[in-house]
């Protein structure tokens, strides 16, 4: 059992906003190298209007064909009650249902309140279950939004209550806009493992203003144990103004691995992704680590062994 679940959301965050149009065949290849890596968790496919989000067209045809290892979860993002159907017809592990921390995003973004989306959210429940997949909860602009500014810790703390106390398996904040700072992740992050001890956790960091992995590390140490990230550090929502990309999967579990932590990720596998990445899309590779190479382990994190 890995220590951190590294959750590769790139197949579905990394590819709506870039200049290189990604095929559904180049997309399924995609998804098949990233599963080679091993992370816990590929964030395959989108169940949103294929009109709005051309990008994302093709979900169903995409999980028919993707090579599915049998110990990486396959999961979908929704973000309504139509999306929660087309994912339940499908062969995947775990819906993503995502729901914003204040209106102004949520109505952009969906066209529905808050209190809307969670209704929908609370009625995925029962046949999320009665079909076997997981259903996470992810609570978008929980750090900022770009149209309500900061956004109150309790406010975040109010509909991740409301979506816990409906049923989800796994509770992730999104840092949608890459605003958010260490302290705020950590007393978030801690409010929530002190309310549900029990609840599985995670991030789902941006890397706007360069404060992304530091996030993780402090979540991860706060009590977070799933990372979502994307490799290359591609992505940003379209609905979201100069949004950029997750942090880097790569440079994650680089330091993760460096600070001996377990993610079960194969890293030189990852690295040979990125470099692949590279040449397929115009726009240069934000991550560092497929640029600057590996450096080895340190044989021991204690420093009594290390003197
Ligand atoms: C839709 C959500 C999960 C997202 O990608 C974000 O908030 O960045």
């Amino acid at each position: 059992m890995p220590d951190v679940h590294i959750a590769e959301v790139g197949p579905r965050d990394g590819l709506q906003n870039l200049a290189h149009e990604f095929s559904v065949a180049e997309r399924i290849d995609l998804i098949n190298r990233l599963l080679g890596a091993g992370p816990a968790l590929v964030e395959a496919v989108s169940f949103v209007n294929e009109r709005r989000v051309p990008r994302m067209a093709g979900a169903e045809q995409i999980l028919r064909e993707i090579e599915r290892p049998g110990d990486v979860t396959i999961a979908g993002l929704v973000l309504n009650g139509r999306g929660v159907h087309r994912a339940l017809e499908c062969d995947l592990d775990e819906i993503r249902f995502a729901v914003s921390a204040t209106d102004a995003f949520n109505i952009r973004n969906v066209n529905a309140t808050v209190q809307a989306t969670v209704a929908e959210f609370t009625a995925a429940v029962a046949p999320s279950r009665a079909s076997g997949k997981k259903l996470t909860a992810v609570v978008a602009v929980a750090f900022g939004c770009p149209f309500a500014g900061p956004v109150p810790a309790a406010a975040v703390l109010a509909v991740a209550a409301q979506l816990v106390d409906a049923g989800a398996d796994e509770l992730i904040l999104a840092d949608t806009i890459g605003c958010a700072v260490p302290t705020q992740i950590r007393s978030l992050i801690s409010a929530l493992r002190e309310n549900w001890p029990e609840l599985p956790l995670g991030l789902h960091l941006h890397n706007t203003r360069n404060t992304g992995y530091l996030n993780a590390i402090v979540g991860v140490e706060a009590g977070a144990t799933t990372l979502d990230a994307s490799v290359g550090g591609l992505g940003g929502c379209p609905f979201a103004p100069n949004a950029t990309g997750n942090i880097a999967t790569e440079d994650l579990a680089y330091i993760l691995r460096n600070m001996g932590v377990s993610t079960g990720v194969d890293l030189e596998s990852l690295i040979g992704t990125s470099e692949w990445l590279g040449s397929v899309i115009p726009q240069e590779i934000s991550g560092q680590v497929a640029r600057a190479g590996l450096f080895p382990e340190i044989a021991s994190h204690d420093p009594a062994q290390r003197a």
